[in-house]
């Protein structure tokens, strides 16, 4: 019987990236909804091991998520994350708190004992930290086996009914040995054998997409980006002809964007291309709105008018597909998940659609994970390794209300910062990289007058899933430039700040 681990999700964000870090240790993993699975389906089931996620809620809040106390009793290891671990501690009766200086976020330095979970991990190491409440004391039968400078009970074990709980995230990549610790759970604690292979993703979806969309038209939502162009050609190779993609160039994309994809993508690959000037209705629903969530609601919904109208024209296609991936999905906020911001291909969408269903092969995929896919179907490397850039495009770069003047002030910016960093040859060294209007202005000098103008923001991140990232150390002298050129060379601009930001707390995006 094939080895299986519980994904038990109280509505965290990184709930997908648990069941990932499970596979690449060649487990299965299944993630169900806390209050979605009974104590005696998971007993028939027969889990190797269970695990907690995190979530945004506070354990002491009556409403918030709890699990069934049996399930404590069966007998299965469970490894409670964050929230998890929190909520195991005060159902077993420790005691949380919450205090205005107890938050840790991002990397933080942890000290480690002895114990199976800790196996092989050195006394001190960086964790990667996202909690504002905190163990105080671990419930009886409990020992402390982690702490950080402001959290005493960073970890903690009931060896003996073999229940472990940590307070960082050992499945994002930022926690240096939280790998090892996943090995220890599964392999050391739960008695994992490791037989399970990635299935062949490729071969799977394109049988599926055979069948269901047989006979079927199918309009594709290509930006040129490397989840839509994997998309693309996975559908391509699925239906063949019966798939058309569709480019809008909103007036949103970067200098000389729309001649790349248009360049790359028509008459190449065999596929049915399109692209659609829409420029001067995006900017005319955007004109005059600030708040980033009603900006991505608006692209949303005009985005799918673009492509309806698209549809109509090439007769009857009843079928959208869109290059979505996971965290678009996780962050637009789903289940008992937060919103942190809607994706305009997921929480953007509009009610009202007239297609009759929506085709997304990559949904559950990380954006790693789909570079890999991409690789495997042959997609040029500078297309699968180009960096991502968000559907509302530069909308949510331009900070306050859009107009094409400043649009156009920041893709000269955003160009300078990217011919720069070619310049330096530091492209290795960031994951996505680029420029901020900001909505401030400063007081600056130029020829000895007076200067009133507006504040760019560099941004450049490291990261591999896009779900948390550092800022990224660019070397001086490449800032130094790019904020110089930049300021010569846009009149507007009278200054360059540098953001140094993780996420979390923040985001990639600044909108
Ligand atoms: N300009 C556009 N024209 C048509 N469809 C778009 C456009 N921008 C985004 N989309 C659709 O929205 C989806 C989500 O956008 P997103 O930017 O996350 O993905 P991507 O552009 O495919 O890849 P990347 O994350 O590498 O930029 C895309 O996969 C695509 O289906
Ligand atoms: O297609 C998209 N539609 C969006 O609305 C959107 N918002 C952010 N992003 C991209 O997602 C990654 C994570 O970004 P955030 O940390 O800002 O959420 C980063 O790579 C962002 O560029 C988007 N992509
Ligand atoms: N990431 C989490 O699971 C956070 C748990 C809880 N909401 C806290 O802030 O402490
Ligand atoms: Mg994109």
């Amino acid at each position: 019987m094939q080895e299986k681990i519980l994904v038990l999700d109280f509505g965290g964000q990184y709930n997908q990236l648990i069941a990932r870090r499970v596979r690449e240790h060649h487990v299965y993993a299944e993630i169900k909804p806390y209050n979605k699975i009974t104590v005696e389906e998971i007993c028939k089931i027969s889990y190797k091991g269970i695990i907690f996620t995190g979530g945004p809620n506070s354990v002491y809040d009556n409403a918030s998520p709890h699990y069934d106390p049996d399930i404590l009793n069966l007998g299965i290891p469970i490894l409670g994350i964050c929230y998890g671990n929190q909520l195991m501690a005060y159902m077993e009766g420790g005691k949380i708190y919450s205090a205005e200086n107890s938050s840790e976020y991002g990397k933080t330095s942890v000290t480690v004992s002895e114990s199976p979970l800790l196996k092989d991990i050195p006394k001190n190491s960086i964790c990667w930290m996202s909690h504002t409440d905190y163990i105080k004391e671990a419930p009886v039968g409990f020992s402390v086996i982690a702490r950080t400078a402001k959290c005493p009970c960073a970890a903690m074990s009931d060896e003996k009914r073999r229940l472990y709980g940590v307070q960082f995230h050992p499945e994002v990549t930022h926690t240096q040995y939280g790998k090892v610790m996943l090995y220890n759970f599964l392999f050391r604690i739960c008695g994992c054998s490791g037989n399970w292979k990635m299935d062949h993703f490729i071969d799977k979806a394109v049988e599926k997409y055979k069948t269901e969309l047989a006979g079927k038209k199918v309009l594709l939502a290509l930006s040129g980006g490397v989840d839509s162009s994997v998309a693309a050609t996975l559908l391509y190779k699925a239906i063949g002809e019966d798939l058309t993609c569709v480019f809008v160039d909103h007036g949103l994309l970067r200098k000389n964007e729309g001649d790349f994809v248009e360049n790359t993508f028509k008459g190449r690959f065999g596929m049915n291309f399109i692209r659609v000037n829409a420029e001067s209705r995006f900017l005319e629903k955007l004109a005059g709105i600030t708040e980033p969530e009603q900006k991505r609601k608006i692209i949303g919904e005009e985005f799918i008018r673009v492509f309806e109208e698209e549809a109509k024209k090439l007769g009857k296609i009843n079928v959208l597909a869109q290059g979505t991936i996971y965290p678009d999905v996780v962050e637009s906020g789903k289940g008992d998940s937060a919103t942190i911001k809607s994706h305009h291909n997921v929480g953007g969408l509009p009610d009202v659609i007239s297609f009759d269903s929506i085709v997304e092969p990559l949904a559950d995929l990380f954006k790693d994970e789909v570079r890999e896919v991409g690789n495997k179907l042959g997609l040029p490397k500078e297309l699968v390794y180009r960096q991502p850039f968000p559907g509302p495009g530069l909308a949510v770069r331009v900070i306050g209300e859009i107009t094409k003047e400043k649009l156009d002030q920041l893709r000269e910016a955003d160009a300078i910062f990217c011919e720069e960093i070619a310049k330096h040859s530091s492209e290795e060294m960031t994951n996505q990289y680029f420029a901020v209007l900001t909505d401030l202005h400063s007081v600056g000098v130029k020829g000895d007058a007076r200067t009133y103008g507006y504040t760019v923001a560099l941004r450049a991140v490291t990261t591999d899933d896009f779900m948390t990232a550092e800022w990224t150390w660019l070397p001086y002298e490449l800032l130094e430039s790019a904020s110089s050129r930049i300021t010569n060379e846009i009149e507007q601009i009278t200054r360059v700040v540098y953001d140094i930001t993780s996420k979390p707390p923040a985001t990639v995006e600044w909108e």
